[in-house]
């Protein structure tokens, strides 16, 4: 049973509070189906976040079978489903993929054969089984509030909340999932509360909350509705309502409440009697038959996934006997996956989804060929040996142009290997910002409702780093290994090429979680991409590379700008000549390599502190 006591939930408005909800009091029994109306903007969808917790009440109780939600402990992710008005699955994988991701993530299944079946009784009784091969993408709207309901089901939660489930629906489509609510409500004691704008079918529901400017106007069977607003059909609640103003129903409905909830009670005993309702008692009674049953199911061989399902595998949405083909649901809460599982069905689900976008794929395929070979074109004038003084100077004209080539020869080379090098940084940096810009950003309603799930934020952010550092060593390798065999890295040490390669890499990396970390604190993807280009394009003119800055910016921007501190790095890590070469080209001066490994370092934990940081802020909206 579900009591809301006094409920309100207010925002601040000009220093005053404003109740959105206003002391709402209602009771929903397990195994009740119940529709929140009202008019546009009354307050329906704030309820149902209200309920859920994603929205905290600032007054009153929410109690849950006996157990106070704020003081004790809140709702499990297993215990509780919330379908909300996005899609919450990825356009490129398919409805089976789809289901099998979010049972792998919020189910700790104990084997193969488990997990099959699990999916495979949740595509049939939400009526998705012959569609079960096909991409998200193609699937029309009513098929992907199906899949919402769906992913929803995996934890077979004992209270599911709907947002606008059928809007923008068919009529025929609106009722088979008006429907198919009900059917799921009649199952395991299942409540399952329904926002809708439609007032069609509403005598499937069990009960009718309407709203009125957050206030419960009215909350009792639906052939009551037209009654109790003394109007003739239900299309004329919503005039009638706007007659009176929303503190006057409230106190109305409060005098009323009593008779109403004893019709809704003897209708509920009535349906327990009639067994058309299976409410706690009855799902305890069937606990043992039922585990049993679900076992059996679970250890029978495995069957191969993915199986084509011909239409006469689907049991129709009303057919009585597709319900008994579907075994019920142990009434305990299922055990949620570790880390690590959650870790990787997040990662391979990355790489999929990225192997089946054609065009992110040819986008980093053409940045990763094309801009090594940006590079190498430049490299002519980098291998240009610096010219030394001779040993015998006959004379002061010789001497003079001996000394003035030299000194071309040091600027020329110079600027050519500074120039390469910065190149390399730069290309690379925009590649980082190319790969996290909107890699929270783009997903992240999908994400706020996997969090919401149980997805754990560690999980989540572990994927995307794997994820990410597979691009970071891949593109960074590949551009110093290709440089590498047009223009000869000049080494100062053993390992100067080694050392550059790192810095390669540690440039790559820092872009790329800095912004992942601006992905994750921004809410917008469009808002994440263009910081995201910013930050790169003040990458150059802000490293002193072009033009040494003044000194008074220089030192307030240098630790900031990361293209400076993979440059200087590589530089250092150069012959002297090169270096000395260099230093005559420019007035910007340069760290020690070790100075700039921590500096990047700090740079990549700073962009992983702001990613974990902005993936457990609440986002929803
Ligand atoms: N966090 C918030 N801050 C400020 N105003 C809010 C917030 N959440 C909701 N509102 C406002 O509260 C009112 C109720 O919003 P809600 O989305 O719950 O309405 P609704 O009944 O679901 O509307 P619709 O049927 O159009 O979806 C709206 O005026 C909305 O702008």
């Amino acid at each position: 049973m579900l009591e809301l006591k006094d409920v309100c939930f207010s925002i601040q408005k000009d220093g005053e509070p404003i109740n959105l909800i206003d002391n709402v009091s209602i009771d929903i029994p397990r195994g009740h189906f119940m529709a929140i109306v009202g008019p546009s903007g009354c307050g329906k969808t704030t309820l149902l976040k209200t309920i859920a917790g994603l929205n905290e009440e600032s007054a009153g109780d929410l109690i849950w079978n006996g157990r106070n939600l704020a003081e004790e402990k809140d709702f499990d992710p297993a215990e509780i489903g919330y379908v909300p008005q996005f899609s919450i699955a990825y356009d490129q994988l398919t409805v089976d993929e789809s289901i099998e991701s979010a049972t792998r993530l919020r189910v700790k299944t104990r084997n193969v054969a488990e997990l099959d079946n699990r999916i495979d009784r949740i595509l049939e009784e939400t009526g998705l089984a012959t569609l079960a091969d096909r991409p998200v993408k193609v699937l029309s709207g009513g098929q992907k509030r199906r899949l919402g309901l769906a992913m929803e089901l995996v934890t077979g939660p004992h209270l599911l909340l709907c947002d606008e489930v059928t809007s923008g629906l068919d009529p025929r489509s609106e009722r088979d999932i008006v429907r198919l609510l009900h059917q799921l409500s009649r199952k395991d004691g299942r409540s399952v509360i329904s926002v809708t704008h439609s007032l069609a079918h509403l005598e499937l529901y069990d009960s009718i909350l309407v709203l009125h400017e957050g206030r419960v106007a009215y909350h009792g069977p639906p052939e009551g509705l037209t009654h109790y607003f003394s109007v003739d059909d239900m299309e004329e609640v919503y005039p009638q309502l706007a007659k009176q103003r929303s503190d006057k129903w409230q106190s109305s409905w409060l005098k009323h409440r009593e008779a109403y909830y004893g019709k809704l009670e003897a209708k509920r005993q009535k349906q327990i009697e009639e067994g058309t309702l299976s409410v706690p008692d009855d799902v305890l009674k069937q606990k043992m038959s039922t585990s049993q049953a679900l076992s059996e199911k679970l250890d029978e061989e495995p069957k191969p996934r993915r199986k084509k399902r011909s239409k006469s595998d689907t049991a129709p949405l009303d057919d009585p006997a597709g319900d008994d083909a579907i075994v019920r649901e142990a009434t305990e809460l299922v055990p949620m996956p570790g880390v690590f599982s959650q870790f990787s069905t997040l990662l391979s689900r990355r790489w999929k989804i990225f192997f089946r976008d054609r065009g992110q794929v040819f986008l980093q395929l053409s940045i990763l060929v094309c801009f090594p070979i940006l590079v190498a074109l430049f490299s002519d004038r980098g291998n240009e040996n610096i010219k030394r003084f001779s040993d015998r100077q006959e004379g002061l004209l010789q001497q003079i142009t001996e000394e003035s080539m030299v000194k071309a020869s040091y600027l020329s080379v110079g600027s050519a290997v500074s120039g390469i090098v910065m190149f390399q940084v730069v290309l690379l940096s925009l590649m980082g910002s190319n790969n996290s810009a909107r890699e929270v950003a783009g997903e992240r309603l999908i994400f706020e409702k996997e969090k919401f799930g149980g997805i754990r934020p560690s999980a989540y952010l572990a994927s995307k780093v794997a994820f990410l550092g597979s691009l970071i060593l891949i593109q960074s390798l590949w551009m110093a290994i290709f440089v590498q065999q047009f223009w000869k890295f000049p080494d100062g040490t053993d390992t100067g090429f080694l050392d550059h390669t790192v810095f390669l890499v540690m440039v790559n990396a820092a872009m790329t979680f800095v912004c992942l970390g601006i992905s994750s604190l921004m809410k917008t993807a469009e808002q994440s991409s263009l910081l995201s280009i910013y930050l790169v394009g003040f990458q150059l003119p802000l490293s002193g590379a072009v033009l040494a800055l003044p000194e008074s910016i220089e030192s307030i921007t240098r630790p900031f700008i990361s293209a400076y501190w993979a440059w200087s790095g590589s530089i250092d890590s150069m012959n002297p000549s090169y270096r000395n070469a260099i230093d005559a080209v420019t007035e910007t001066s340069f760290q020690s390599a070790d100075a700039c490994h921590y500096l990047l370092a700090i740079h990549i934990a700073l962009g992983l502190i702001a990613s974990y940081i902005g993936l457990k802020r609440h986002q929803w909206d």
